[in-house]
């Protein structure tokens, strides 16, 4: 089987050091040798065992028969978009780890994939290297996921991590994350949410079938959390975790992406660094997890690589992902309960008059107060923080 790679950056680079390093497997699974022949990106790369393979027009790929598998590691809407669609169109199948992309033309891909009898998967695009996708659409087929939590950004977990162990300075950490090749082009996408966002909008339309807009989910990043959070978070023996949810209510679904302040007995309480996991519950299976490298060239790899073997097998084949086109409408989070960590340098008479009875935790910052409230309606909970007037608060489970 011959392939193409189109951008030669972290993930890219690692398909081609997967496909060299695990050459006898591959061809093993895939029942044929897989062989990249084209190698698309913006810049050359003098020296690099690739350097032959190196084009600069997507077109040349398009044009070439030879090439029935593509892999688009570039980034960004467009211009993967464009070139996903034709490569698509040209009957070639196409895997992507581009979230960015599946989280806002996923269900059109997948339609003009079925269109010409091909496939476009895109395993990598939630979770890094983590199975779930695959699982979500055939090993957990029999169960109604009624929950999908989700730790999905490894930049922020490796960040919150490093600053609850070593007291690690935001911007410091991030820049570490974006040496390792972790973060977005645009950090933005991790820092503020709106990577777990895309990716747990992905999760959420292949479970419900339609598609979700992430821009209608709620969404808060990590760029709020201060060393004094933390500070309050070990007095509480809890960690916080960037989470992603979503959840089914009747025929409903509600979805959400905040940080979160985790006890121990939670089950993300201890994924660290740029780990993910994924928790799902089924009406029938109850509760599972699956855990893994959420980011970085080779564990990420490692997914793309599947698919194109997966593809490649099954190359006369289109394989089902039950994704429409039609808008699935969420329920307001603002209707849904929360308990919630609250930071203010009010007094404690009046803490007590505007939330009632609550868990305080003082002695932490001086000047300033913590308590935890009772399970409050997120609309509710807003008007009471405006009215006392607050430092931070962070949900807790
Ligand atoms: N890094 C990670 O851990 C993970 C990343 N992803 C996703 O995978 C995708 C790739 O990420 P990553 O490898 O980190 O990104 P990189 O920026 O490292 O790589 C992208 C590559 O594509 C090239 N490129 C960009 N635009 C074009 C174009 N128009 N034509 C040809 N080549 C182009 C870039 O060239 P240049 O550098 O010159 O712009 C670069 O070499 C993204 O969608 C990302 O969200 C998913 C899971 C994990
Ligand atoms: N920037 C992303 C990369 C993988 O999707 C992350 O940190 O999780």
């Amino acid at each position: 089987m011959k392939i193409a790679v189109m951008g030669y950056g972290t993930i890219g680079s690692g398909v081609v050091e997967v496909i060299r390093r695990n050459s006898l497997k591959l061809e093993k699974k895939a029942g044929e040798e897989i062989e990249v022949k084209y190698v698309l990106d913006l810049r050359d790369f003098p020296g690099d065992p690739m350097e032959e393979c190196i084009v600069h027009d997507y077109k040349t790929i398009v044009n070439d028969d030879e090439v029935k598998v593509v892999v688009e590691t570039m980034g960004g809407v467009e211009p993967a978009y464009t070139f996903v669609k034709e490569m698509l169109e040209a009957k070639k199948h196409v895997t992507t780890s581009n979230k960015a992309l599946v989280a806002a033309k996923g269900a059109e891909l997948l339609e003009i994939a079925k269109a010409n009898n091909v496939n476009f998967q895109f395993e990598a695009s939630v979770g890094g290297g983590i199975p779930i996708i695959r699982n979500i659409n055939s090993c957990l087929t029999a169960d109604i996921l009624e929950e999908i939590t989700g730790i999905l950004n490894g930049t922020t977990n490796y960040m919150l991590t490093k600053m609850a162990n070593e007291g690690a300075d935001f911007d410091e950490v991030l820049k570490d994350a974006q040496e390792k090749g972790y973060a977005e082009k645009d950090p933005t996408a991790d820092i503020e949410g709106y990577d777990p966002c895309r990716k747990i909008a992905i999760l959420t339309s292949i479970v419900s079938g339609k598609t979700v807009d992430f821009e209608d989910i709620h969404c808060e990043g990590i760029t709020g959390i201060s060393a004094d959070d933390f500070k309050y978070a070990k007095k509480l023996n809890r960690s916080i975790k960037l989470l992603a949810s979503s959840r089914q209510i009747g025929s409903n679904y509600v979805a959400m992406v905040a940080p979160y302040m985790l006890d121990s007995n939670h089950p993300l309480y201890s994924v660290n660094d740029v780990f993910n996991a994924v928790f799902v519950r089924g009406n029938v299976l109850g509760d599972a997890m699956f855990y893994g490298s959420g980011a970085g060239s080779l564990p990420t790899a490692s997914a793309v690589v599947a698919d194109v073997v997966e593809m490649t097998k099954n190359k006369d084949k289109h394989l089902e992902i039950e994704w429409s086109g039609e808008k699935l409408q969420l329920l307001d989070y603002k209707n849904t309960e929360s308990r919630f960590f609250v930071r203010t340098d009010k007094s404690l008479e009046d803490v007590r008059k505007v939330f009632g009875n609550v868990e305080i935790v003082d002695g932490v910052i001086p000047n300033e107060i913590g308590f935890i409230t009772s399970h409050t309606k997120e609309s509710e909970f807003e008007e009471k923080a405006e009215k006392l007037g607050i430092i931070n608060r962070i949900r807790i489970n």
